[in-house]
């Protein structure tokens, strides 16, 4: 039976951050993720996590500058010695915040850099993240990203990211399997659950269209549940999806009193 966590990325976002770790709990979660840790000292973060008593399950390293519109320097030729800085800064965090594993965003592909080059130094970079976290007990995670919502993100498909981790050739990197990135990439849903679960160490959900929660689009969730489960996934799933509620009354819609 997998584990539900809740990303407070997205989830409780009308609370203050440190404030959604006490909503993730009252609404049952044991489990947390998010983005990036390191707006906040991870003392605080401890803090809010045993308050709540609450795991961290995933993080990610360092992207570069976020508010820039980078989307991780992980395939970037020219931002090497910065990436391997963040997998530093990405490790202190995880061994403080007890998260066993960490994901590398692949990035936006630089103007000018050829795809070969770029590839060349993602499988660098992942062969250097991949040696640091081993040697601290952690996984690595890489997480194709659809295209609509990263237009130029490097890592896309499933097939794509598992060519990447046998040529890395390591025993801790594996596959963050979101389940809304894939139904818009490349569907088949099932099939590739059922091919590539040994390779995915952590899985993500929201439906589509719209990224809000199972139910609210075109996925099947309650048969692709009992697909997970048939399968033998006892990993984490991360509920990263935007509640339709915060959208619907963005819209100016307001529940029934
Ligand atoms: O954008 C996403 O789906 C992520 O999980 C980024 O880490």
């Amino acid at each position: 039976m997998p584990k539900f966590a809740a990303n407070l990325t997205l989830l409780f976002n009308e609370q203050a951050f440190l404030d959604r770790f006490a909503a993730a709990a009252d609404a049952g979660f044991e489990g947390v993720e998010y983005l990036f840790p390191y707006a906040w000292p991870a003392a605080q973060l401890v803090e809010a996590l045993q308050t709540n008593a609450l795991v961290q399950v995933l993080h990610n390293l360092p992207p570069g500058d976020w508010d820039a519109g980078e989307r991780g320097i992980a395939c970037h030729p020219d931002r090497v010695g910065e990436f391997q800085d963040g997998v530093g800064r990405g490790i202190d965090y995880a061994r403080a915040l007890g998260c066993p594993q960490l994901n590398c965003l692949a990035g936006i592909r630089p103007e000018g850099v050829d795809p070969e080059r770029a590839l060349a130094t993602f499988v660098d970079n992942l062969r250097f993240a991949a040696s640091a976290l081993k040697a601290a007990g952690l996984r690595l995670l890489i997480e194709p990203i659809n295209t609509f919502d990263i237009p130029g993100f490097f890592l896309n498909r499933t097939e794509q990211a598992a060519q990447i981790a046998a040529a890395v050739g390591v025993d801790n990197l594996f596959i963050q399997y979101d389940i809304y990135h894939a139904q818009r990439m490349e569907g088949e849903l099932a099939n590739t659950l059922s091919r590539y679960l040994p390779m995915i160490g952590h899985m993500q959900l929201a439906d589509t269209p719209g990224r809000h929660e199972p139910g609210t689009g075109e996925i099947n969730f309650p048969f692709l549940f009992r697909h997970i489960d048939a399968l033998g996934y006892t990993g984490w799933i991360g509920c990263e999806y935007k509640p339709i509620a915060d959208t619907l009354s963005g819209l100016g819609w307001r529940p029934a009193e």
